[in-house]
């Protein structure tokens, strides 16, 4: 089970993390953090002049693609989504499975103003100080992954420490976990994380059981903007786009090509 797999592995280099870095230095360089979070739900909420946002994601590999994209500076890329326009960026700081990087969340925030999503399988609160310490203003909480329980108190501890949660489903069960965790921003993944088997209906699917006044994000798998089109008249605010823009050799102007409202 890939999952499985991928949340060991993160809990073993976690362990290793909170003895070279206990929390008490992690907390201390919170003093030094001149990057205060910012309220996310503003640059992903739907509205007359912006019906859809877009989270552009610096993803250089995935464990159902391999290596997607060879010329990755996630620096030079996270600068082409913000002058392309996208409303927040979200940055893969996994390493074994993404080839991601903590680092990049810090170099990244340093030039670039774009809202930041720490993109990770978090399953400690070790990880939210460590997100908030290396910039970001946001991060993901994927309900499959978690129990009701552990979801609830890490979505808890993300607010207490001023960030808010991008909470990840891709069923019912995960819903009724999402809704009884007290999520506001609800991210649709099409892709199953076992299978990597994509159901592109199912933000329409699950759309209609959501309740109103939440922020719906359709996740992966988005590579045209007939689809756009369609989610967001469903009921999608943003979409979380990855690998079609890492394909691109122009992504500022591929990001620009979608943000346009036709
Ligand atoms: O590259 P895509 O198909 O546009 O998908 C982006 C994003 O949705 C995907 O990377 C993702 C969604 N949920 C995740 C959880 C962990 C790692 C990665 C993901």
């Amino acid at each position: 089970m890939i999952l499985d797999k991928i949340i060991r592995q993160t809990k073993e280099d976690l362990e290793r993390r909170k003895i070279e870095y206990p929390l008490e230095w992690l907390g201390r360089s919170l003093a030094y953090n001149n990057y205060p979070p910012r309220d996310i739900s503003p640059y992903l909420k739907a509205t007359k002049e912006e019906p859809y946002r877009i989270i552009a994601e610096v993803k250089k590999a995935s464990p159902s693609k391999g290596v997607i994209r060879e010329d990755f500076d996630p620096l030079v890329i996270a600068q082409s989504y913000e002058k392309g326009g996208a409303n927040a960026i979200s940055v893969l700081t996994e390493p074994h499975f993404f080839q991601g990087n903590l680092e990049y969340l810090t170099q990244i925030r340093r030039y670039v103003a774009t809202p930041l999503l720490r993109k990770d399988f978090i399953v400690d609160k070790y990880q939210l100080v460590e997100a908030l310490v290396y910039g970001a203003d946001f991060v993901l909480l994927i309900a499959t992954a978690l129990s009701r329980k552990e979801l609830k108190e890490l979505l808890e501890y993300t607010r207490h420490l001023g960030m808010e949660a991008l909470v990840e489903i891709h069923d019912k069960e995960d819903l009724t976990k999402a809704i009884f965790a007290g999520a506001d921003i609800i991210g649709i993944n099409h892709r199953n994380l076992e299978t990597f088997e994509m159901d592109m209906n199912l933000t329409e699917k699950l759309m209609p059981l959501i309740p109103n006044g939440k922020i719906i994000v359709a996740e992966s798998g988005v590579e045209c903007k007939e689809t756009i089109a369609h989610l967001s008249k469903v009921g999608a605010d943003a979409f979380l786009i990855g690998e079609h823009f890492m394909r691109q050799a122009n992504i500022e102007e591929a990001l620009r090509a979608f943000k346009k409202v036709d």
